[in-house]
């Protein structure tokens, strides 16, 4: 198959060969005989977007959202690689719902990995033996889950972690800088009030300086505050940002209400900007979508009462693209790129992903940056039929292919002759464990 005339993020114009699982060729004016052409003129052509956050809900919550369902979105939105969360039920803790998550998995239509918690009851020696994706999200706090833990067991498992060449991701709030007087309101904002910045700047200080007496690093989950994001990367540890701690802040509440809950909480104004900025400097490492869906019924509560979390994993490229498309935005195509697949592929030690060169998994998304369209919570394919984006500029993919095979192809972008709307298209696809295949599972 040839990928002819691709603007490539770097703006190179270029042929791409793709055979089998993989990129063959990258290069100008390929031979295009017998070969599958796919025109791509005028076109982007941008990696799969590794996402090292996301929470598909099976095993226990599947009226939240399943693996087919989220891997169905995560292949419309560009994503081709996703890393579930254990706080899952059963939580990922042990060798056994490791064994149970990995067989949901296998309805995945995009790459995945799976990360291992940690809680008082979990059994490291089976569980760091398993294909891991890392250990975390390591809970400094309770969040959606209940996971919280306390310090000597954080030390403990950054420990067995490093043992067995694990990398660890950390939830890092600490409850003891809640503010407690927050809890007299009952308006949006409160959450936010309540899970201080302060609560986050302390974790963050604490969950390095642990690394650091480990002499290991870790990857901070979700900071959601310039002072979290510079502790981290002064300490040389690495950071990922959501796309609503980047877009939205606390100003957005009085319209979002309870469906703008979530761990961490959105900031002020000010703090998103400069969040902004270091995400755009190169600060932080990537933009990962902690994508958290719960449904209306559950949101539908009262500040305190409803759950945290909000979905993400369809909408982070194409709301990314949108601004990289305004100059103004300080963000570039190529930045764009290095946030959502170089820079995971790297830090997490995926060489197979995160680029369009030759040798390379074919995890490619095929973008037209000449257009937007408005972002439709119902249109979109999580269970989770909201989005905190909704109206929301975006730049959506035409197609997604994951290992060579297209998973996607959007159904306004399909070629056709009658005037009747063309439904968006999935294609059977097994999505593999990017840490390895289950044959080879370590016992
Ligand atoms: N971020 C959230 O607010 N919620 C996440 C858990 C988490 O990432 O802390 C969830 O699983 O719902
Ligand atoms: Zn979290
Ligand atoms: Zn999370």
């Amino acid at each position: 198959m040839l990928i002819r005339n691709a603007t490539l993020p770097d703006g190179r114009q270029r042929d791409v060969r793709v055979r089998g699982e993989s990129i063959a060729e990258v290069g100008r004016d390929l031979d295009a005989t017998d070969q599958h052409v796919i025109e791509a003129t005028g076109k982007r052509l941008f990696p799969g977007m590794v996402d090292a956050h996301v929470h598909f809900r099976q095993p226990g919550y599947p009226h939240k959202e399943t693996w087919e369902t989220g891997s169905r979105a995560a292949a419309a939105g560009g994503v081709t690689t996703v890393v579930d969360q254990p706080n899952t039920d059963p939580p990922t803790i042990d060798g056994e719902a490791f064994d149970q998550k990995a067989d949901f998995a296998a309805d995945s239509v995009v790459d995945w990995g799976i990360n291992g918690g940690v809680t008082a009851d979990w059994i490291p020696n089976v569980l760091l033996r398993r294909r891991l994706f890392a250990l975390g999200e390591v809970f400094l706090a309770d969040s959606t889950g209940d996971m919280g833990i306390e310090a000597d067991l954080f030390a403990d498992a950054l420990e067995a972690a490093d043992d067995n060449d694990v990398p660890v991701t950390v939830h890092a709030e600490d409850a003891d800088y809640f503010n407690d007087d927050a809890k007299a309101r009952d308006d949006a904002d409160a959450w936010s009030a309540f899970r201080t910045a302060k609560a986050e700047a302390k974790a963050v200080e604490r969950a390095c300086a642990v690394a650091q007496e480990h002499d290991t690093t870790i990857h901070i989950a979700h900071t959601s505050t310039p002072e979290g994001v510079d502790i981290a990367s002064e300490a040389g540890m690495t950071t990922e940002v959501t796309p609503h701690h980047l877009l939205l802040s606390r100003r957005d509440l009085s319209e979002l209400g309870t469906y703008g809950r979530m761990n961490p909480p959105l900031r002020r104004e000010k703090r998103r900007q400069k969040l902004y900025e270091r995400v755009v400097d190169g600060t932080v490492d990537m933009i990962a979508t902690d994508h958290a869906p719960h449904t209306r019924e559950e949101k539908d509560a009262s500040i305190w009462d409803a759950p945290s979390g909000v979905p993400g994993v369809e909408t982070v490229l194409p709301l990314l693209l949108a601004e990289a498309r305004d100059s103004d935005s300080g963000l570039t195509y190529e930045r764009v790129r290095d946030l959502t697949a170089r820079n995971p592929a790297d830090v997490f030690g995926l060489p197979q992903k995160g680029g369009i060169e030759s040798g390379n998994d074919a995890d490619l998304v095929l973008v037209d940056t000449t257009e937007t369209s408005e972002i439709n919570g119902e249109r979109l394919h999580s269970k989770c039929d909201w989005t905190p984006f909704e109206g929301r500029e975006a730049v959506f993919p035409e197609w997604t292919m994951v290992r060579g095979t297209v998973v996607y192809e959007r159904g306004d972008a399909l070629e056709s002759d009658d005037t009747t709307p063309q439904e968006d298209v999935f294609y059977d696809h097994q999505g593999e464990n990017v840490r390895g295949t289950d044959s080879e599972r370590l016992e």
